[in-house]
């Protein structure tokens, strides 16, 4: 049977953030382009989306803990793929499709911490769209370790404007 393009993270389709634009995908929580970045992928696992980020040692906050600001960025970056592939199958498409994902921004990211989230495990993000506008999309993302649910995100995501370029034209980019 062929496999199907997005049907979940056990197949290892593309991820949300290899498809974004090329111009786009610098950001340092999930550009694809950033070599210093983290490099966060968010699949599609049915109505649901995935990530999995195991921190490292510098994301520390005390020993043995996660850095809050490292996991506002596993929601933020999560929830805007989640936001991206929601727009993007609005539109008719699957993952896969050649046509690139459009890019959401960040207009809001509210984050409770319900439980220190311990380092040296994988953490695992999962997000699903509670409110789809037309440029607009609310997404709520809960952040595991292991089978503990430590952080929970609301994010507003909007479609970023589509004329913008980022940086002057011509312009060696550079990440930061
Ligand atoms: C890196 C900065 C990029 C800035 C943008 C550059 C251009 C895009 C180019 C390339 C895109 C790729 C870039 C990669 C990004 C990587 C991810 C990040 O790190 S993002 C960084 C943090 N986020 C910001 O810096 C956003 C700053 N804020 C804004 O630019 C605007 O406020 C923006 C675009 C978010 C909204 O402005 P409006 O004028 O386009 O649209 P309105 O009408 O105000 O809002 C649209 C809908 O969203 C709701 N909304 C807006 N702000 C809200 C808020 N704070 N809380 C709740 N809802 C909000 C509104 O109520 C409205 O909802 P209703 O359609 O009426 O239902």
């Amino acid at each position: 049977m062929p496999m199907e393009p997005d049907a979940g993270p056990a197949h290892r389709g593309p991820a949300v953030q290899d498809r974004y634009p090329d111009d786009f995908a610098w950001c340092y929580g999930c550009g694809r382009h950033n070599p210093a970045g983290l490099h966060l992928k968010t699949y599609p696992d049915g109505d649901e989306t995935v990530t999995v980020f195991e921190p490292r040692p510098e994301h520390m906050a005390v020993p043995g803990f996660v850095y809050g600001g490292l996991i506002a960025s596993l929601i933020d970056c999560h929830s805007m793929a989640t936001a991206s592939l929601a727009l993007y199958r609005r539109d008719g498409h699957r993952l896969g499709d050649p046509e690139p994902v459009p890019r959401c921004v960040t207009a809001s990211l509210k984050v409770d911490y319900l439980r220190p989230t311990p380092l040296g495990v994988p953490l695992t993000v999962r997000g699903r769209v509670v409110e789809l506008g037309q440029r607009k999309a609310v997404v709520e993302s809960e952040l595991y370790a292991g089978e503990t649910l430590c952080a929970r995100g609301q994010v507003v995501a909007v479609l970023a404007p589509p004329a913008m370029t980022p940086g002057p034209a011509g312009a060696e980019r550079r990440p930061g």
